[in-house]
């Protein structure tokens, strides 16, 4: 997978540094997605930061991911950081519905971020093998995420058996680049 990330970045990136906000509850499944996709290594301020690596991303680009389970102190968390980011991935467990509600404030909250404003947003209804998991078409009544005037999308996804990884990593690609 880590070949599949290389491929989307070298083909869209044309400037050198870009920082996705990966946010969503506790056990959504980000570091499952991130494993999928060969970022494993998280420090102590749990980020991902890849430096030109030439194994992984192209050799002239810097690509830091941001995990957290909740946006409401993300400014004071980032602090100056948080006008890197270029992106946001948020994700959501499908088969947690009493979290939704939650999800619904946190989306709203991301997007009136001013320092957010420019960044696509990606939603990843995560966990779609399990039957207990509601549709996108569920959770977006739920949800009612239509921001205006952004760069969105929401997608339903299994990080744990790849399904959907692919295409949210080449979305967002295309959507920062664009
Ligand atoms: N069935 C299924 N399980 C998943 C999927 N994605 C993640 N999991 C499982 O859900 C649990 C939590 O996944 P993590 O990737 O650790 O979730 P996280 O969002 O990084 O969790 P925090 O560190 O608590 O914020 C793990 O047991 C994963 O194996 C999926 O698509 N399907």
């Amino acid at each position: 997978m880590g070949a599949i990330l290389e491929l989307f970045l070298s083909k869209f990136f044309t400037v050198s540094r870009y920082h996705i906000l990966i946010i969503g509850p506790a056990s959504s499944g980000k570091k499952t997605f991130l494993s999928k996709l060969g970022l494993n290594d998280h420090n102590s301020n749990n980020e991902i930061i890849v430096y030109n690596t030439n194994t992984l991303i192209p050799a002239d680009l810097t690509l830091t991911s941001f995990v957290y389970t909740s946006s409401f102190q993300i400014n004071q968390i980032l602090e100056d950081r948080i006008n890197e980011v270029t992106g946001i991935i948020y994700m959501l467990d499908s088969t947690n519905a009493s979290q939704l509600k939650l999800t619904k404030a946190e989306l709203k909250n991301l997007i009136n971020i001013p320092a957010l404003e420019n960044s696509p947003i990606i939603v990843l209804c995560n966990k779609q093998d399990l039957p207990t998991a509601k549709s996108v078409r569920e959770i977006e009544m739920v949800i009612k995420f239509e921001p205006e005037n952004k760069k969105w999308n929401i997608q339903g996804m299994s990080a744990a058996s790849d399904d959907g990884v692919t295409e949210a990593i080449e979305w967002i690609s295309r959507a920062m680049t664009n």
